[in-house]
């Protein structure tokens, strides 16, 4: 078990959406998005064909530009791309309703509490008014952060911003979590932490997450597969399925074990051929 395997995080994941029909699943078809027209038109991504089974652990990994968070942008709904056909659970995907995003930056509302940051939250899920205040107080007591409702966002460390920013968009209690680079403005530790927690919560049947990163240690660490992509505008050049064990390890004995190096050296390896490519 991983050092965090009864972490408040952890503890949240079992309760988030049931598995079955599909919920969680991804299917992109010869997607590709561009921006600008005529000369100034640059395409960001594609075509990329890709599909993602519910509960996967998928990292997209690739050089600084080569599209990640403009495929994850896509698959969140935020835009409809210019080709292609994305889908999310059967259909459409709906920001806010088919995923929950977590960016790099928490993106809290600072004149709001703590709380109040995941009120809101439980409002735009839906949840009746009536529950709010008792699911509020679940998802803090569970992501780490009792205590802390009342608390202003500057009151609270950057690596406590981002568990607000995780147990908001768990609130949604969304199939589907779409990370762009969480942990990359934390410092080492925390950010192993926080690792530490996600890797754990998503051995928990039934959500998929398709997290981004520059990192391959940290897309070995994570990963249940890992999709390595070219340069812009960004395609799949490597699909590698993790062999690491996701239950039953330590975080520790994983990241000295010679198999999570040999999977980093091969992400690292692969990146920097799909960068040159
Ligand atoms: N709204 C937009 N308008 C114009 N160009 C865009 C837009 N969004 C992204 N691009 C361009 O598409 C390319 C891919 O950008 P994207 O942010 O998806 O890459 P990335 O792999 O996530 O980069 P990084 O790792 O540096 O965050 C870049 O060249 C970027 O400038």
């Amino acid at each position: 078990m991983s050092s965090h395997s009864n972490s408040p995080v952890a503890e949240l994941a079992g309760r988030v959406d049931a598995v079955g029909g599909g919920r969680g699943a991804i299917s992109l078809r010869n997607v590709s998005q561009s921006y600008g027209s005529g000369d100034a038109a640059v395409t960001a991504v594609g075509p990329v064909d890709l599909d993602i089974p519910p509960g996967e652990f998928l990292v997209l990994v690739g050089a600084s530009g080569c599209g990640k968070s403009t495929l994850l942008r896509l698959i969140a709904g935020f835009e409809p791309a210019t080709q292609g056909d994305v889908e999310v659970s059967g259909g459409q995907p709906v920001p806010g309703i088919t995923s929950g995003v977590v960016f790099q930056q928490p993106r809290l509302f600072p004149w709001k509490t703590v709380g109040g940051n995941i009120d809101l939250a439980l409002k735009y899920a839906r949840v009746p008014k009536g529950e709010r205040a008792r699911r509020r107080d679940e998802l803090l007591t569970r992501v780490g952060l009792d205590d802390t409702a009342d608390r202003r966002i500057w009151e609270i460390s950057g690596g406590q911003q981002q568990r607000v920013a995780i147990a908001r968009a768990l609130a949604g209690q969304t199939s589907l979590l779409l990370l762009d680079e969480p942990f990359a403005a934390l410092d080492a530790l925390t950010r192993e932490r926080l690792q530490e927690d996600l890797r754990t919560v998503s051995s928990d049947l039934g959500r998929t997450n398709v997290f981004v990163t520059h990192s391959a240690d940290e897309a070995a660490f994570l990963g249940s597969r890992i999709v390595v992509l070219t340069s812009r505008p960004g395609r799949v050049a490597l699909d590698i399925p993790s062999t690491l064990p996701r239950v039953g390890v330590g975080a520790d004995d994983l990241r000295g074990s010679p198999e999570y190096a040999a999977l980093r050296a091969e992400i690292g390896a692969a990146v920097k051929e799909a960068a040159a490519a």
